[in-house]
């Protein structure tokens, strides 16, 4: 006698996260990284693909917005039927395209993580100028978490950042946009990793050591998108970035040359053999 059909064994859903970003086509950040550190950290990881960049370890070749409509329509494929229970932001490209993700941001009932990416690691912008008021009057105050590094918060608010002091400085321009919390990045100053999170009461300074790896590509995306993974979790905001800045930290110290120029960190480096 035959058994009969089974069907399969049924498991909890893992916590549902989604990215809105921009495809990048090497691997190593955009979409890519976003989806790769959802899964590295257990959550379902789904997209809402803003643009295509053609890009790669030597910088981006070129990249093509997606419709308005094609935006919408993904997002609203995504929260109407599955869900979702944290969203993150990336490259969002132009004023059009960012406040439209305000819009469809404010409707759902989620935290959400906004990383206003400017520009890529080579100088690159991924953002158009006449976008910049829209991030600030529209996106912003939409964020539960606001990830700029420092060149985004000069841009975004007129502080130059040269030392911690600063930072404050900066964080507390930011607020003012709205935003419940502020993530000033330091990777890009000297000596150790140190990332300041406030709420304008509350201060957590996040202190790493700085990995001597060129190999950083996708550091900034990675980042957002565990800090989101872990508010999907239901970790409270200073928790949830603690342990992201712990995830994208080895992920930077593991990071590997690939191509000619500025390799990806590695999403996967607690799977792998110690
Ligand atoms: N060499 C390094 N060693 C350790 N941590 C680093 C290093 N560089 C950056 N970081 C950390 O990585 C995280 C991302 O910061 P970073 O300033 O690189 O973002 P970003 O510039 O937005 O990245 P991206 O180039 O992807 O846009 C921060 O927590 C920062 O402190
Ligand atoms: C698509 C994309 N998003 C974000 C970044 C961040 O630098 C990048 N290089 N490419």
């Amino acid at each position: 006698m035959t058994a009969p059909p089974t069907t399969a064994p049924s498991t909890t859903a893992p916590p549902r996260v989604l990215t809105v970003a921009g495809s990048d086509s090497g691997g190593g950040a955009g979409i890519q990284a976003d989806l790769k550190t959802m899964l590295a950290l257990g959550t379902h990881g789904m997209s809402v693909v803003t643009a295509v960049t053609a890009q790669n370890s030597l910088g981006v070749q070129g990249f093509w917005e997606l419709p308005v409509e094609a935006v919408r329509a993904q997002y609203r494929s995504v929260v109407d039927d599955i869900g979702v229970q944290a969203v993150k932001t990336g490259m969002l490209a132009s004023a059009e395209l960012v406040e439209t993700v305000a819009e469809l941001i404010a409707g759902t009932d989620a935290p959400s993580v906004v990383d206003p990416v400017g520009v890529s690691k080579h100088g690159d912008s991924l953002l158009a100028a006449s976008a910049l008021d829209s991030v600030r009057t529209k996106l912003l105050p939409v964020a539960t978490v606001a990830t700029p590094n420092l060149d985004e918060v000069a841009q975004l608010t007129g502080v130059q950042v040269e030392s911690e002091e600063g930072m404050r400085r900066a964080a507390a321009a930011l607020l003012a946009y709205g935003p419940r919390w502020a993530l000033i990045k330091g990777g890009h100053l000297q000596g150790d990793a140190v990332d300041l999170l406030t709420d304008g009461s509350d201060e957590h300074w996040l202190r790493a050591p700085r990995h001597d790896n060129r190999h950083t590509h996708g550091t900034g995306c990675t980042l957002a998108s565990a800090i989101a993974s872990h508010l999907a979790r239901g970790l409270p905001v200073p928790e949830a970035v603690a342990a992201a800045k712990e995830y994208v930290t080895g992920a930077i110290e593991a990071g590997f040359a690939l191509g000619g120029g500025i390799g990806p960190v590695d999403h996967g480096w607690r799977f792998r053999d110690q």
